[in-house]
């Protein structure tokens, strides 16, 4: 499979190695200094895009993989508002898109561990819930996509929650995120419900990228040749 790779840095650079390795080709290394590259003369030869850049950049860049005709795998967390758009125009235009705010199986299934969780305590008023994540310094977005993702399952089912805050809670009904940003945590994830008799919590630690690039080679190749939207569900048969 030829994959061009938006977005040369930690993310980039570990895929490259996990994709080389399994014997895919990465005809493309696009950073910053390379945009021209984006355009279909080039990019047009991939059979598939995969997508790490910055919340400012990725939008732009998954339009021109549509302009293109590749399809993309997208995994820029940070830009959230304008994912109904991108998903409307790849089902309308058959467009090969998947995105996730995280690509490792560990927390694929922690996202189905985390919503039977929220679905038990919905009817448990005496459990308070809150979050953390952590993640390294150079970490642009926050809370992390994970957290939001997360959160967004918890909310789905825990109504006496009603909104996420990235801050201590200050009223019942809000859903705390506490971030931390320590070197050089991949990202660690925590819901924990709280009560006067007991806690529960459960944490998912990523001990490297190495889990979210492979989850990331995997997603190129199940959407290799596809049109529409699609997930990690898709993919892992969750
Ligand atoms: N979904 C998932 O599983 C995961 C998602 N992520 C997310 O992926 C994103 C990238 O993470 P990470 O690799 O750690 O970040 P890095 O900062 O290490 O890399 C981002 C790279 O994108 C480059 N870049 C910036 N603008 C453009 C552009 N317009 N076109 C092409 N390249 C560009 C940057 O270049 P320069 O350095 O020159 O600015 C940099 O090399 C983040 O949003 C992060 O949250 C991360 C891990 C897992
Ligand atoms: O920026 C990172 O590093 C990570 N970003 C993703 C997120 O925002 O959830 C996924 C992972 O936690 C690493």
């Amino acid at each position: 499979m030829k994959i061009a790779l938006i977005g040369y840095g930690k993310m980039g650079k570990a895929i490259d190695a996990i994709a080389t390795a399994k014997g895919h080709e990465v005809i493309l290394r696009i950073d910053i200094n390379s945009k021209h590259l984006l355009e279909k003369e080039h990019l047009g030869q991939a059979d598939v895009a995969i997508e790490f850049t910055t919340p400012e950049t990725a939008y732009e860049n998954v339009m021109k993989c549509f302009a293109a005709d590749v399809p993309v795998v997208s995994g820029t967390t940070g830009w959230l508002d304008k994912l109904p758009e991108v998903k409307a125009m790849a089902e309308k235009e058959g467009k090969g898109f998947l995105q996730t705010t995280n690509f490792s199986i560990g927390v694929n299934i922690f996202f189905e561990i985390n919503k039977r969780l929220a679905e038990l305590m919905a009817s448990q008023p005496q459990y308070d819930v809150q979050m953390e994540e952590i993640h390294h310094t150079q970490k642009k977005d926050s809370p992390s996509g994970t957290a939001i993702s997360l959160a967004e399952q918890v909310l789905g089912a825990v109504t006496r929650k009603h909104a996420w805050v990235n801050e201590e809670a200050t009223a019942a009904d809000q859903l705390s995120i506490i971030s931390k940003r320590i070197d050089p945590a991949p990202g660690t994830h925590t819901v924990t419900y709280t009560s006067a008799i007991d806690d529960i919590s459960i944490t998912h630690t990523a001990h490297s990228r190495e889990g979210f690039a492979a989850g990331a080679v995997v997603a190129a190749e199940y959407l290799k040749g596809k049109k529409g939207v699609y997930t990690m569900k898709d993919v892992l048969n969750l």
